[in-house]
């Protein structure tokens, strides 16, 4: 009998109950106590679910209150001395880790000010972890026993689980050095932690666990080979240890063979890799398995929202099975399901045609053991025949194909994704008719979503107010931030996005081909979840999305108002795309929607329009080769696709929030002003890298993260710094991003100091001239 397998369960339950009880806490509404019993309620449901769905291998050590490296960096005493000085208890201590602690003395406690650690991306995922920060004093120890325990807590249930620990190669790469130790390798550490991973192992392997997952998922990057000994050496030592649980080693995202060398030969019980993400890597990995060693071949794409194709998944693993024989193959997800929704049972409003093409984690629990029965020789041919038909029916449905945007996307050229000029040329027409000061001053769009901004959106969306009521209600909004920015003095304005709860669904929402979730929720980080919209069909743009509020925004004032537009990648990455048509198909078909609109906006007299791409970064393929080479050209290509219907005198701007970036990249979508998150880089590298960018660049000022508002005087410095290694012509002054989650007095505060910092260097360079 083959086994099925799941690598990891979403933790933060079907209604969100992780995010409701964490907030509760940290505002002081729910006891440590309660905290700990929402956790041990979702484990608990978690795991019955995944007994009753006849899963072989459950995990365990997969919840996490934040984020499982984070517990990691906990539990092995990874902790910097800046959090341990306040006697914070231990979830305190942890949360402070996360995500930092403001708090005013008591008479039983300490003042506390402690940011938080840094937060990076997952691989290619929307997930974040917190990084685990080593210093030269990091002295390793267990600090609890959250592996064991959480065993123990399935076991008392009756349940049989495999713990999931982070490895210790991996844990050690994706960290860094402490400030007051930047000369570290987190590598070199490696000696002094393997003793604490192996007691740590000692104690499960005491309580009866037999099998522990190790996820290094670093084996799907590109890997110097000094990384490669690390593994050798690391597993090696394992396998001298007495008593100790048999091991698997989990990749997941990518192919592991360029790294073949860091696993070849490990005593370890067997592998699992991600047969979805690359089922090409089948056959090599095969071939460096000893003949005991077992595979754990992920077919079920825990990325993704659809259902699994039986068909093709069986076809994969029987030619595992063909290999290895079937007491060697395990079927898995490709990954942790951390990164789907829940339960599509919760799903009232789709259509069942749309709901029959989907699978959250839960319908993914079945889609393995299924599979895994199929394999095995069980009747599953009711299942197998109503798979079959779900995957046709889906194929022909009359919602995915368009045929003119199929006919469209297909005669794009590179003429289309080219501007009638180049930069220099648009510029000497844009100049006379912006006829901006030098340092000109804008923001990034969003303005504060207020109370009443939300409430009314809700009211509006549950009926409860009319069409006219809603729009009379936001236009309110955009007369009210148009004075408010020109009582600033800001020079390019902003409608505010009032009307847009969220930069990616308000587009999705107005667009063709898209499907929604009620409850479709994917942790981001902490107690952040995201519902992404679904690219469900072929997308079009069946009428104009922002030019009513734009256009009225604009005839409030004299002053330019900038239209401002979701760009194709953003759109791409932050839904769950379709999995039976390529990326940049999909983005392109975005980009020509998105094209329309800019010529609209243009049109009806918006002289610059922003497409925002702060998912550009992101999407970079995890290694370099052909793959990422590919992502460069036609991501940019898709930008540029969007935006070069206008005139050499209608002013093109982007923004990128997240750091990072390639400076070659931004430069290829040939917009006339970018501006990008700057306020935490205090580098100047980071502004030498940019320096030779010829378009015009804003570097963003002030956090917008944070209700602190910067003084004049340091916005002067600031600047006064950068200027240093950067040319004031092409210097555009505004914040990092989008001021959507802040309050309005902080928001005209920081603004009216960044707009005085501008001016003082305005007359500080006429003086000069
Ligand atoms: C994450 S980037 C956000 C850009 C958007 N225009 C905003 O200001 O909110
Ligand atoms: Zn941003």
């Amino acid at each position: 009998m083959v086994s099925s397998s799941v690598l990891g369960f979403p933790r933060i339950g079907a209604k969100r109950e992780l995010k409701k009880a964490t907030e509760a806490y940290w505002s002081g509404k729910k006891s440590v106590e309660e905290l700990l019993k929402v956790g041990k309620e979702i484990r608990e449901t978690n795991w019955k679910l995944q007994k009753e769905a006849g899963v072989d291998i459950i995990p365990s050590n997969d919840f996490s209150f934040y984020d499982q490296v984070l517990d990691a960096s906990l539990l092995f005493n990874v902790i910097p001395d800046r959090y341990t000085k306040y006697d914070l208890s231990e979830i305190d201590l942890y949360f402070a880790m996360a995500r930092g602690l403001q708090r005013q003395a008591t008479e039983t406690s300490k003042k506390v000010d402690v940011t938080a650690l840094e937060m990076v991306k997952w691989f290619d995922s929307n997930y974040h972890y917190v990084r685990p920060t080593f210093s030269k004093s990091t002295e390793f120890k267990l600090t609890g026993a959250k592996p064991v325990d959480q065993y123990l807590e399935a076991k008392a249930l009756g349940i049989e689980t495999r713990p999931v620990l982070i490895g210790p190669v991996s844990f050690l790469y994706l960290g860094k050095a402490d400030k007051d130790s930047l000369d570290l390798e987190p590598i070199s550490l490696l000696d002094k932690l393997l003793p604490v991973y192996v007691e740590l192992l000692k104690k499960l392997a005491a309580v009866g666990v037999k099998s522990v997952q190790i996820d290094e998922p670093i084996l799907v990057l590109d890997l110097p080979e000094k990384i490669h000994g690390a593994f050798q050496k690391a597993y090696k030592y394992f396998s001298e240890q007495k008593d100790i649980p048999e091991i698997v080693v989990a990749s997941y995202f990518g192919t592991v063979v360029p790294n073949l060398a860091a696993i070849k030969g490990l005593p370890v019980a067997g592998f699992h890799v991600d047969l979805v993400r690359a089922p090409e890597q089948l056959n090599d990995v095969a071939a460096i398995l000893s003949d005991k060693q077992v595979l754990s071949v992920g077919v079920v794409n825990g990325r993704n929202i659809w259902k699994n194709d039986f068909a093709k998944s069986t076809k994969i693993v029987e030619a595992a099975i063909a290999k290895l024989g079937a007491d060697r193959v395990i079927v898995a997800t490709s990954s942790s399901l951390l990164h789907t929704p829940v339960d599509l049972d919760n799903e009232s409003k789709l259509t069942e045609e749309v709901k029959d093409s989907f699978s959250f984690a839960k319908q993914k629990l079945y889609e393995v053991t299924v599979i895994a029965k199929k394999v095995s020789g069980k009747d599953v041919a009711a299942a197998y025949e109503a798979n079959a038909k779900s995957i046709a029916g889906r194929a022909n449905s009359t919602k995915i194909n368009n045929q003119a945007v199929q006919k469209r996307t297909a005669a794009i050229t590179d003429k289309l994704a080219t501007r009638a000029a180049p930069f220099t040329e648009r510029l000497k027409e844009q100049i006379p008719v912006f006829k901006l000061p030098l340092f000109p001053t804008t923001t990034i769009g969003s303005f504060p979503q207020t109370k009443e901004i939300r409430v009314t959106r809700n009211k509006f969306q549950k009926g409860a107010i009319s069409a006219q009521q809603y729009e009379d209600f936001i236009n309110k909004q955009i007369e009210e931030a148009i004075k408010i920015q020109e009582d600033i003095g800001l020079d390019v304005l902003v409608e505010g996005e009032a009307s847009r709860s969220d930069m990616v669904f308000f587009f999705a929402e107005q667009l063709d081909g898209y499907q929604f979730t009620e409850n479709g929720w994917v942790q981001s980080y902490g107690s952040r979840y995201v519902r992404a919209p679904i690219i469900y069909g072929d997308v079009s743009r069946p009428k104009p999305m922002t030019l009513r509020e734009t256009v009225y925004a604009q005839s409030l004032t004299t002053k330019p108002v900038k239209g401002m537009l979701t760009g194709p990648v953003t759109m791409l990455r932050w839904s769950f795309p379709r999995d039976d048509l390529d990326q940049k198909t999909q983005a392109n078909q975005i980009s020509l929607a998105l094209r329309d609109e800019v010529s609209d906006l243009e049109a009806a007299g918006i002289k610059v329009i922003q497409v925002d791409e702060p998912a550009l970064r992101e999407g970079l393929p995890l290694r370099a080769g052909a793959e990422r080479d590919d992502y460069y050209e036609w991501a940019a290509k898709a930008f540029r696709i969007s935006t070069s219907s206008v005139a050499n005198k209608t002013q093109i701007h982007s923004h990128f929030c997240y750091s990072d970036l390639d400076p070659n990249h931004i430069k290829a979508l040939d917009a006339d002003v970018v501006s990008i998150e700057f306020s935490k880089k205090d580098d100047a590298n980071y502004i030498a890298e940019f320096k030779n960018y010829p378009n015009h660049i804003g570097l963003g000022l002030f956090d917008i993260h944070s209700p602190r508002i910067p003084s004049t005087e340091e916005f002067i410095e600031k600047i006064g710094k950068i200027l240093e290694s950067y040319p004031a012509e092409k210097f555009w002054v505004n914040p990092d991003c989008g001021l959507k989650t802040r309050g309005w007095p902080e928001t005209i505060a920081s603004l009216t100091h960044m707009v005085e910092a501008a001016k003082y260097y305005r007359e500080k360079y006429a003086e000069k001239k």
